[in-house]
């Protein structure tokens, strides 16, 4: 069955629905572009009409098209093409460049669509957007950037353009166009079934076409039991998704269906990232590692702020980033193979950054960007065992939380035993605490610092005292309190000149 949605494209702006006010904008802009030569950006969610409207501007004007992806590098060779034919034909006095046609300037333009106009950056190609705005600002044809986000698109575009936004489509307006494309398939139909798909798709019409037609698949008519059926039928399984991103869908379809599988974005983006490379060519793949790093970011600051809404933009550049990347659609069949995934670990990960946020007095984020690696890289390189001890001590850490510093397994010998050592350590320190350690806990600097050699940090026996609360500055992770520093003088100077840094350092 042939897309509805490509059926039943406006093919001149008056079709253009329930976006008056910004079609009108865009015809004057296309009339007077004579006078003003400026590129204009058609900004608004996607599916609302922006590339039909433009399309159908350009028959109305009789215009050609040309149709380009903005954030592909090879455009910005495209246009200067066009910008240096377009130049030429005004010396030539404007004579047509499509070949034959006469009636002056208007008859030859061509409307050059940049689609993607928002996605340049974060792109492989860094220059994109500057020199994306310089040929903006010399073309010789009219330009249409069409974008979903205006902001996200560079300054220095947006400041050369004229804007107009494109306002989600309300149900009102889209219950219309669902009857009219019913009544033109000869689809019965009740009135409660379209008002529900135009509902449930919230200003999207292309969405909404694509429900009805998915509503509509094998029959005459439908009714609302229809709608909500395919309501429930929307959930997709994790293959056929790997197969819409890494083979067939757009990066706006596998957007799409990335919202209708059952999995958090950290796990749609293991499953992505562990199969890519069994189906995208190195060059695809460099591109889609790109999304996949960005969607690591996103992913990794829900984790830090516990900001979920960050989740969108980690999907956005799983699925439909890596959708993107591909170059056009593939077959075959790919046996997926299921990510490694670490049970717990993120559990785990949240558990030790949370304490040792809460020990440090350092905010979360700066615990698990900052502290937690170098903790990790120090204990897991340098292994030593005493600082490690002294580490679990400090953030009361168990085995899982050991292990998943050091990198080590879970259940080894060494990681129990350091949990223990590091539990008979606080609890030492607790009795000091309780007798009033803090005066005259010189020997518990002594003893943290009696396997000195083994790297201990130095510092933290004078700035844990200020810095921390009962966990660590009554120990810290190498013991001894502000009054410890004379006591554990010798110790603390033969430590001083091995320039090891300590904990507190970091935080
Ligand atoms: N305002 C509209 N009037 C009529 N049909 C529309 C409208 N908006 C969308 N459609 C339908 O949805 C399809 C997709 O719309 P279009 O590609 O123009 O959306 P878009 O805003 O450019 O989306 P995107 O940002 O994803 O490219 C069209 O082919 C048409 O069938």
């Amino acid at each position: 069955m042939a897309d509805w949605t490509e059926r039943y494209r406006p093919s001149t702006l008056s079709e253009v629905r329930g976006n008056d006010k910004a079609r009108d904008a865009f015809a004057e802009w296309a009339r007077s572009w004579d006078d003003h030569r400026e590129a204009v950006i058609l900004h608004g969610s996607p599916g609302v009409g922006k590339t039909s409207a433009a399309h159908a501007l350009a028959s109305d004007m009789g215009w050609e098209t040309v149709e380009l992806n903005a954030s592909d590098q090879r455009t910005a060779d495209v246009i200067e093409r066009f910008a240096g034919r377009a130049a030429r034909n005004a010396t030539l006095g404007g004579s047509a460049a499509g070949g034959g046609a006469s009636g002056g300037d208007t008859a030859s333009r061509q409307l050059v669509i940049l689609d993607e106009a928002d996605n340049i950056h974060g792109n492989y190609d860094r220059g994109g957007a500057s020199a994306i705005t310089k040929l903006v600002k010399e073309s010789g044809q009219p330009i249409v950037l069409i974008a979903n986000e205006f902001y996200d698109i560079s300054r220095g575009l947006r400041n050369a353009c004229r804007d107009i936004e494109f306002r989600d489509v309300s149900a009102r307006s889209i219950v219309p166009v669902l009857r009219d494309v019913c009544r033109k398939e000869g689809i019965e139909f009740e009135s409660d079934a379209l008002q529900r798909i135009a509902e449930r798709n919230r200003g999207d019409l292309r969405g909404a076409i694509n429900d009805l037609q998915a509503a509509c698949e094998g029959r005459s008519s439908i009714a609302v039991e229809d709608v909500v059926t395919a309501d429930r039928d929307k959930a997709m399984g994790i293959f056929p998704f790997l197969d819409a991103v890494l083979k067939e869908e757009s990066a706006e379809e596998s957007l799409r269906s990335a919202y209708a599988v059952d999995e958090t974005p950290d796990d749609l983006t293991k499953w992505i990232e562990d199969n890519m490379l069994d189906v995208y060519d190195a060059g695809e793949a460099t591109r889609a590692y790109d999304f996949l790093a960005n969607a690591d970011v996103w992913l990794g600051r829900v984790r830090a702020s516990q900001n979920y809404s960050y989740w969108r933009y980690a999907t956005d550049n799983a699925a439909a980033g890596v959708a993107a990347a591909r170059d056009g659609t593939k077959g075959g069949w790919t046996r997926y193979g299921r990510p490694q995934f670490w049970p717990s670990s993120d559990s785990t990960a949240d558990e030790v950054v949370g304490k040792i946020a809460e020990a440090s007095g350092c905010s979360v984020a700066t615990a698990r960007r900052e502290v937690l690696p170098f903790l990790s890289a120090v204990t897991h390189h340098c292994k030593p065992r005493d600082l490690t001890v002294a580490m679990a001590a400090a953030y009361d850490l168990d085995e899982a939380g050991v292990a998943f510093v050091t990198g080590s397994g879970e259940s080894t010998n060494k990681v129990e035993s350091i949990v223990e050592d590091a539990r008979e350590r606080r609890e030492e320190r607790m009795a000091d605490h309780a007798e009033g350690a803090f005066a005259g806990g010189a020997a518990r600097a002594d003893d943290s610092l009696d396997a000195g050699d083994d790297a201990a940090p130095d510092r933290e026996g004078r700035e844990a005292g200020s810095a921390a609360d009962g966990t660590a500055d009554d120990g810290g992770p190498n013991g001894g309190g502000p009054n410890d520093r004379s006591a554990a003088d010798e110790d603390v100077d033969a430590e001083d000149d091995d320039g090891q840094s300590g904990l507190s350092d970091f935080v």
